[in-house]
């Protein structure tokens, strides 16, 4: 029976070996969270090879306590590692350092106590159930950002794994006859080895699921938002423009357009260079955004133009956004630019009856095609029609 438990901590420690340097070897380039994931899993394998090795010294001697109190530190590192990792993929962009400080105190109190068995059992189980405990609730708070069902998995196998490494920990302090040794094979050591194993490899599967649930986020950000000014690109605002057409026809609500065109953009380029052209937009794009009320949604058009979907907006409040956004250029672009920043405007209201977004776009072009006739640095307005034309209302009906 001895002899099953330290061939089943053996497995487990080579399937975590395994599975460590695949997770390191099958996601190559990786951001920071998945980092943290490969990081805890080679930690946690380590731990494990380390631990076993200790069993291989002479109980209680130097090499067995550098060994074993080496192991917990990797073992507990690693869990830290993991809790931070998934904190990353739940969108909370500080981790808690909360596992990390169990960690160093698990370690500290292992070495100090080490001589006895009954507190280093006890101990370090203890600690390991509060980390464990740490991340379930990591995983089960609400995370910022869609995150696939997979979370609660890992969370079903970590409070197995809470629960029998707790069960050890006061098997070992409280009932040591039963539990006298590392390889006992006490049924909860038992189920211990089998459960520890079964949340690795669900870590593991977290791990490369998170990940790949991370890469489907970046690429739609890729696939939505302009690379230089961080807004939504065309594509994605002409589709949320739609939508939220769909929206104002139904609840009979107000919307308005400003289609924007930045004054004299070559002569940045051709004068400061491209850099500080492209620093501009970027400057202006922020601009624009702080402007908007909740809901409303901004778009690089293309080049140096841009478009605002104000949602709700009639005339006045349209009015009101163009001029917060005037009244911040003239107040802040010296001071962040070293030089005025201007643009022509127009704006369009859906009229009654209107359901096509392209109708509108084109008499906000118009009339920013009218602002720079004018000669520049203002927004005509292209108001509403009275109503919309009989097509539109034949389409409507259709
Ligand atoms: N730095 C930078 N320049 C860009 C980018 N996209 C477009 N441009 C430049 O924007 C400039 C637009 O020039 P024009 O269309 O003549 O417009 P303008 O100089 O603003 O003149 P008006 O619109 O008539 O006031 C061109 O020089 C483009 O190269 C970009 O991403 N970065």
């Amino acid at each position: 029976m001895s002899l099953n438990i330290a061939s089943l901590l053996v497995a487990m420690t080579l399937s975590m070996l395994i599975m460590a340097v695949a997770l390191t070897s099958v996601m190559g380039d990786v951001n920071r969270a998945a980092r943290l994931g490969q990081g805890g899993a080679v930690l946690q394998a380590t731990g494990w090879v380390l631990l076993l090795a200790s069993g291989l010294m002479v109980p209680g001697g130097a090499a067995d306590l550098t060994l074993s109190t080496l192991s917990m530190g990797c073992i507990s590192g690693g869990l830290a590692c993991n809790a931070a990792a998934f904190e990353l993929w739940c969108g909370r962009t500080t981790p808690t350092r909360a596992p990390a400080m169990v960690a160093v105190i698990m370690t500290a109190g292992y070495a100090a106590g080490f001589s006895s068995y009954a507190f280093r059992v006890g101990w370090a189980n203890g600690l390991l159930a509060v980390q464990m405990a740490l991340m379930i609730v990591t995983l089960v708070r609400r995370p910022a950002v869609p995150v696939g069902r997979w979370r609660w998995l890992l969370v079903v196998g970590l409070a197995a794994q809470m629960i029998v490494t707790a069960w050890r920990g006061v098997l070992g302090a409280f009932f040591t006859d039963q539990f006298p040794a590392f390889l006992t094979p006490h049924p909860v050591n038992v189920a211990f080895a089998l459960v520890t194993n079964g949340t690795a490899v669900l870590t593991l599967v977290g791990i490369l699921l998170a990940h790949r649930d991370e890469a489907a986020r970046a690429l739609e950000r890729l696939a939505t938002t302009d690379g230089l000014t961080g807004v939504l690109n065309r594509r994605a605002w002409l589709l949320a423009a739609d939508i939220e057409l769909s929206n104002s026809i139904r609840s009979q609500r107000a919307m308005s357009v400003l289609m924007i065109d930045l004054d004299y953009f070559k002569q940045i380029n051709d004068t400061r260079g491209h850099e500080a052209g492209d620093h501009a937009l970027q400057f202006f794009a922020m601009a624009l955004k702080a402007a908007c009320r909740s809901g409303d949604t901004v778009c690089r058009y293309g080049g140096e133009e841009f478009c605002v979907l104000l949602v709700g907006a009639e005339e006045d409040s349209a009015h009101a956004f163009d001029q917060r956004v005037r009244a911040y250029l003239e107040d802040a672009a010296m001071r962040e630019l070293g030089y005025l920043l201007d643009y022509s405007g127009g704006m369009a209201r859906r009229a009654p009856g209107e359901t096509r977004m392209a109708d509108i776009l084109r008499r906000a072009d118009r009339a920013l095609y009218q602002a720079k006739e004018g000669g520049r640095a203002r927004t005509v307005d292209a108001g509403a029609p009275a109503r919309a034309r009989q097509g539109q209302r034949a389409s409507m009906a259709g």
